[in-house]
């Protein structure tokens, strides 16, 4: 089967299901996009736009829009998940009696399930065990909104199998689109998961008026601390210092488009958890990261201070400031981290 024939399902019509349907929908000629809601499924279908999530992106005729799973997913080689992840349990179960066996299933949410704290991949791998062994992951540094403009994007999938892999590495190429592969899917799905909580903070630094130094810190720590539960959780370390990790870390931490960043603003301003999510349709990762984080690390006993103080200011009311201020005083320290010494002597 060649590309141009290849039937492509993408299951989630938020900012990046939308913009990944416009991408893809430049290179294929079967594209669907799958809509939860039929009002907008509706508007979609006559403007062409999804004016709720990603205004301004027109998507390609090849692109059809439906609110029908069977529709969505009967016939896609390759289906892509696209929903938050707090919804990709329930929406994958609703998928699976369409699946075919040989269907490839990107997973393309940044998050960790709360109750079962698994990655996404095995959440769908649970709930669609016919695609099991052909599930990967995409994550990197891919605002919705740059990628639908066609700006230069590179990122990451993620598979066991480097057939699979290179499958979609393929099937997502393109001019403005540069995908690398990794068999590290443990390191891709936490790397795109807890770097929203970093975001989160680097919003409260900069919304209490912190500058460069502060944001720098943050985020060179950030990056130690999360690659430390990343390594205790089986993934590689060199993964927290590609596109998936350093990499998104940069773009979430420092972009006018993140949601986790600007959720961070509104903390430093002063706003509750519950004022932040009442007031935006969209998805923030970080909120339930957050939390999923502070209980990894507690079970896999790693140090986690960042988070730690993070979910205080989430969940406990503490004030950012407080917070900073723990952070900074904290007892001294190493650098690099003992089991990364390796032959590195003190004199
Ligand atoms: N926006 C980006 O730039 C971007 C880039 C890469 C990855 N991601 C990841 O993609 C995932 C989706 O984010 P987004 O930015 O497209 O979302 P969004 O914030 O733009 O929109 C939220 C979407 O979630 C849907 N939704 C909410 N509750 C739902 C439920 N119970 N069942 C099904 N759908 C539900 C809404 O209908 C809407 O489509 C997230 O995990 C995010 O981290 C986003
Ligand atoms: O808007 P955010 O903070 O959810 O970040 C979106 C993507 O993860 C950026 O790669």
């Amino acid at each position: 089967m060649t590309d141009k024939e290849m039937h492509i399902s993408i299951i989630g019509a938020g900012s990046w299901g939308t913009a990944l349907a416009a991408v893809l929908g430049q290179k294929h000629q079967s594209v669907i996009l799958w809509v939860r809601s039929s009002v907008l499924c509706n508007q979609i279908q006559s403007t062409r736009e999804n004016n709720n999530y990603l205004p301004g992106c027109k998507l390609p005729p090849t692109v059809a829009v439906t609110n029908n799973f069977a529709e969505a997913a009967s016939g896609a080689e390759l289906i892509i998940l696209t929903t938050p992840s707090h919804a990709v349990r329930q929406t994958a179960a609703q998928l699976a009696p369409f699946v075919a066996s040989k269907t490839v299933i990107v997973s393309a949410a940044k998050g960790l399930e709360l109750a079962s704290v698994k990655r996404m991949s095995e959440v769908i791998a649970e709930e669609i065990p016919a695609a099991a062994g052909q599930i990967a992951a995409l994550s990197g540094p891919n605002h919705a909104e740059e990628v639908a403009l066609n700006q230069p994007t590179a990122t990451v999938v993620a598979a066991k199998s480097r057939k699979v892999a290179e499958y979609i590495q393929d099937a997502f190429m393109l001019p403005s689109f540069r995908v690398y592969t990794n068999p590290d899917i443990i390191g891709v799905e936490l790397a795109g998961a807890l770097k929203n909580i970093i975001a989160l903070g680097a919003g409260i630094a900069d919304g209490l008026g912190f500058g460069d130094n502060a944001r720098s810190a943050l985020m060179t720590r950030g990056l130690a601390e999360i690659t430390r539960l990343g390594m205790a959780m089986g993934a590689n370390p060199l993964t927290f210092a590609g596109l998936a990790g350093i990499g998104d870390l940069i773009a979430t931490c420092t972009s006018v488009h993140s949601r986790n960043r600007r959720a961070g603003l509104q903390l430093a301003a002063g706003k509750t958890v519950a004022e932040i999510q009442a007031g935006t349709s969209m998805v923030v990762e970080g909120i339930r990261a957050t939390m999923i984080a502070h209980q990894l690390a507690a079970k896999y006993h790693v140090e986690m201070p960042i988070t730690g103080q993070i979910y205080a200011v989430l969940y406990d009311g503490k004030s950012p400031k407080n917070a900073v201020l723990e952070l900074m005083t904290r007892s001294r320290t190493h650098e690099v981290e003992e089991v990364a010494l390796n032959n590195l002597i003190w004199n």
